[in-house]
Order: structure tokens, then C-alpha cells, then sequence
């Protein structure tokens, strides 16, 4: 066990911001940590990291009470946070320099800078940056002290699709080396793809944790039947078509989750058909139930609103 939290516990005013939040994370584990926009995982976060701190619970770190410990846990985790912006007229690899005189164990910074496809930019000022290269330099600055826990908060949030891949390879590579990544991220598919467990926060509290698969597996049996059609079934029209368990809509986009393939696409046909709208029907597709659908489940909400 690597982190341990137990009972945390944030207020900021009238907002519990982390409201009594346990958990475990393992070494050499990818743990994800998933919620809507002020779900409280950032300040999660930057309590086990020692930024702030809770007004009650505990959190250890590596064994040690990052209550009072907060130095010694410093040297050895790796924390991305948005320093590069704050010393724009440095080159990247000034910054990198600057940033190894802080631990006593470091990574060589070629190697930092060939792991983050950032070789090339090597004497660029960071203020020249492009947003998906300063995204890149937070996540080598996290890397720097070769830390045993990586938080990364959000790392491919804005790359490109090839970048974003890049940024997976690294993740999926320190965690070859056996180190513990604490992801947080907005991207299904790639909590889905990257982490072994994962926990869905909202409003400060964890509502489900497990791996990827057993969170779909325990929320859904059933498969889920998506389409466009405008203008589309009400969800009780929905809920009454043949082998419908539960239904999710948003605009004129429709899941139906079944248990019943055929039976209900030949009635999403039907539908169409009776009301001429077989012009109108768009995407549809059967698919197995993903993460996604598991957030919308548990949260009413979609991750990005
Ligand atoms: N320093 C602060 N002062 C007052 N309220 C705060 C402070 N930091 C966070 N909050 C509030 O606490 C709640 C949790 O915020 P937090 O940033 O931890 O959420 P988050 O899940 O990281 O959200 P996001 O996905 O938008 O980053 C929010 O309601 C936020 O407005």
C-alpha cells in the first residue's frame, strides 16, 4: 500500500469540498480518480501531495503521515502542477536544470526530454510554448525525481490524438518500471485503457471503486443500443420498447440499455417506420456498455458538461 486515506475530510464554507473520503492506493498500481468538475479531486489530490491541508483525517503516503512528513514524502513522489508557465524566460532545459537542484535523486534530463517527445524544444522559452508542450514539461517536471508515486492531473487534457497516445506510452511505461501513477482525467476511454482501478468521486464522496471492468460488469449486464433521431421518443416512449432495462438521452442522442438485442432493435425500426422517420435515424449501433455509461449511471451526469 502506498497511499492510504482515510476519512478525509475539506470544507471551504458552506462546500464540503471532500467529504469523508477513504481509500487504498497499491504499489505500482494506475489509479484513476474520475468526478464531475468540483467533485473535489483536485483538492484530494493536492492533500496527499502536502499542498494543502484537510481539516480532518488522515492520509499516509509511502508510510509516512504526510502530516508530518510533508518534506521527506516531497523527494520521493512527483506532483504536476502548472510551474512551467511561472518562469516563462527559461528554456525548457534551463527549466528542467533548475528544477533537478531540488531532490537529491533525479532522472538525466536528456532522457526526461526524449521521454516526453520534448528533445526538440530543448532551447525553446517556455513562454514560446505551445499548450501541448507546456502540458508535456508539467509532466516531466512530475517526473524529474524519478518519484516512486506520479500524480498526474489531467496530463493529455488538450493534446492531440498522436501527442495523447505518446503521453499513455510514458504512463503505461513508468508503470512497467513499478511505479504507482495517480491519474486523474476526463477521458473515459482512457481511464478505461490506463488504469487498473479507478474511483468515481462526486460531491467529496467516492460512490464506486474497482477495476474498469468489474465497475461495468456490476452496473450493467446489458448492452446499450445508441442512435440519433430527431425528433426522438420520450425516455417513457423509450422505456416501453421491448427488452429496454433503462434508457439515456441527450438531445436527440438515445441509449437504450437491453437485455434483448434483436427484440429492441427491431423496434427502434418499427419506431422510425410508423412515424417516417427512417430519413432521421442516424448512428445506430449496438455497442457493450462502457465507463461512460457507468458515470452517466451514477452520477446523472455526464463527465464533460
Ligand atoms: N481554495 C478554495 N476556496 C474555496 N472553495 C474551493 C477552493 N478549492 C476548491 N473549492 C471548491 O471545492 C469544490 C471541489 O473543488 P476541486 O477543485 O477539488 O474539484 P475537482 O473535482 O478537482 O474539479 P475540476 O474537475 O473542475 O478540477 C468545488 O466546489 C470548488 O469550488
Amino acid at each position: 500500500m502506498v497511499i492510504k486515506v482515510e476519512n478525509l475530510v475539506k470544507v471551504y464554507g458552506p462546500i464540503r469540498a471532500v467529504d469523508g473520503l477513504s481509500f487504498e492506493v497499491r504499489q505500482g498500481e494506475v489509479f484513476g480518480m474520475l468526478g464531475p468538475n468540483g467533485a473535489g479531486k483536485t483538492t484530494t489530490v493536492e492533500i496527499i501531495e502536502g499542498l494543502r491541508k484537510p481539516d480532518s483525517g488522515k492520509v499516509t503516503v509511502l508510510g509516512m503521515d504526510s502530516a508530518r512528513a510533508s518534506n521527506a514524502i516531497k523527494q520521493r513522489i512527483g506532483a504536476q502542477l502548472q510551474t512551467p508557465a511561472l518562469m516563462p524566460s527559461l528554456t525548457v532545459e534551463e527549466l528542467l536544470d533548475v528544477f533537478s537542484a531540488f531532490y537529491t535523486r533525479t532522472l538525466p534530463v536528456n532522457e526526461l526530454l526524449d521521454m516526453l517527445s520534448l528533445t526538440e524544444s530543448r532551447k525553446v522559452l517556455v513562454k514560446n510554448l505551445s499548450g501541448g508542450q507546456l502540458q508535456r514539461l508539467s509532466v516531466a517536471m512530475a517526473l524529474i525525481n524519478d518519484p516512486e508515486i506520479a500524480f498526474l492531473d489531467e496530463p493529455t487534457t488538450g493534446l492531440d490524438p498522436q501527442v495523447r497516445r505518446g503521453m499513455w506510452q510514458v504512463i503505461e511505461d513508468m508503470k512497467a518500471k513499478g511505479k504507482t501513477i495517480f491519474l486523474t482525467t476526463h477521458y473515459m476511454e482512457e481511464a478505461e485503457r490506463l488504469c487498473d482501478r479507478i474511483a468515481i468521486v462526486d460531491h467529496g464522496k467516492i460512490i464506486a471503486l474497482d477495476t474498469p471492468r468489474g465497475l461495468i460488469n456490476s452496473n450493467f449486464h446489458e448492452k446499450a443500443i445508441q442512435f440519433e433521431l430527431e425528433p426522438r421518443p420520450s425516455e417513457a416512449e423509450l422505456l416501453k420498447f421491448p427488452g429496454a432495462i433503462s434508457v439515456a438521452v441527450d438531445l436527440n442522442e438515445v441509449v437504450i440499455y437491453t437485455d434483448n438485442v434483436p427484440v429492441t432493435m427491431s423496434a427502434v425500426l418499427k419506431y422510425a417506420e410508423d412515424h417516417n422517420l427512417t430519413s432521421m435515424l442516424q448512428d445506430l449501433h449496438v455497442r457493450q456498455a462502457s465507463l461512460e455509461d457507468v458515470f452517466l449511471k451514477l452520477t446523472g451526469r455526464k463527465i464533460r458538461e
